[in-house]
């Protein structure tokens, strides 16, 4: 597939992308793994769209890159229009604080806070006033992931997938421009796994967010409104409207493409 269609995509300005994307980890030439490889592509406004690929073709390194959680080699990654590399670290964090949310496969919730106050946690950090309309999301977004009956209660003493729709809700919080997942479901069963997922879905469609989600799973990916593929640190595909049979076959031929490459590859 041409550079040119893979770069092809949704009318919508990008909440977040990445041009000519280049990260090499380690500096000697012998132990130098070049982990994103030229990549470039856009993460479109009020659209889910998930990056999938086999293990070690740099998913987890374009969303912390993409992200501003780590940096680049060389190329640029943009939060809305707002280029990372040139931003000290003061100016990093605070964007990623007002303009990004992130959901980890680990939850990442505070121990010793209530499920509310872990769900403000951003905003308090950030000094953000509670004004009437920040007010009324936080309340909207406790209805959606369910959780207005365990609003005094600690993380340990919620489920996984309790604990995980608290931090949906703690990323969605701040209304950041693009929230950042990567596996979310990686540490829950089906089930509650399907429901963070459809949590993430709902976010965009009905309430307009902006979602970028690593997964390995197929049945995850189809929750997405788009799937970009990456083999060897290169975007290699992007596929529209996915099921988990069509992102299961497309991976499939991924394996029988490398697979007949290394058989030909000289020894
Ligand atoms: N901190 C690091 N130091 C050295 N190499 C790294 C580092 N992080 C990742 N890599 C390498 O970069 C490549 C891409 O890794 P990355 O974690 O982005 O892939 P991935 O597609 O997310 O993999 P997985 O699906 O297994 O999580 C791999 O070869 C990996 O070993």
């Amino acid at each position: 597939m041409s550079t040119a269609t893979l770069r092809q995509r949704s009318t919508a300005p990008d909440a977040a992308r990445v041009e000519s994307a280049v990260k090499v980890y380690g500096s000697s030439s012998d132990t130098a793994v070049r982990a994103l490889d030229g990549v470039s592509v856009g993460f479109p406004a009020g659209r889910f769209t998930a990056i999938m690929g086999p293990s070690g073709s740099g998913k987890s390194t374009l969303m912390h890159c993409a992200a501003g959680l780590d940096t680049l080699t060389s190329g640029s990654a943009y939060i809305g229009d707002t280029e990372l590399g040139p931003l000290d670290d003061r100016r990093l964090t605070l964007l990623r604080r007002d303009r990004v949310g992130f959901v980890f496969q680990a939850f990442n919730l505070v121990p010793t806070l209530t499920v509310a106050e872990n769900i403000r946690l951003p905003m308090d950090l950030a000094g953000r006033r509670f004004d009437r309309d920040t007010l009324e999301w936080t309340d909207a977004l406790i209805d959606v992931v369910g959780l207005r009956d365990r609003l005094c209660h600690r993380p340990a003493e919620l489920s996984g997938g309790q604990q995980q729709r608290v931090a949906v809700a703690r990323a969605f919080a701040g209304r950041p421009d693009v929230v950042f997942a990567d596996e979310p479901t990686g540490n829950l069963d089906s089930r509650s796994g399907e429901e963070v997922l459809g949590l993430l879905g709902r976010a965009v469609r009905e309430m307009g967010r902006t979602v970028v989600m690593v997964t390995h799973d197929p049945v995850a990916a189809a929750h997405a409104d788009e799937v970009v593929f990456l083999a060897d640190g290169r975007l290699v595909d992007r596929m529209a409207a996915p099921t988990a049979d069509k992102v299961l076959d497309r991976l499939k031929a991924f394996d029988a493409r490398s697979a007949t490459n290394s058989e030909g590859a000289p020894s």
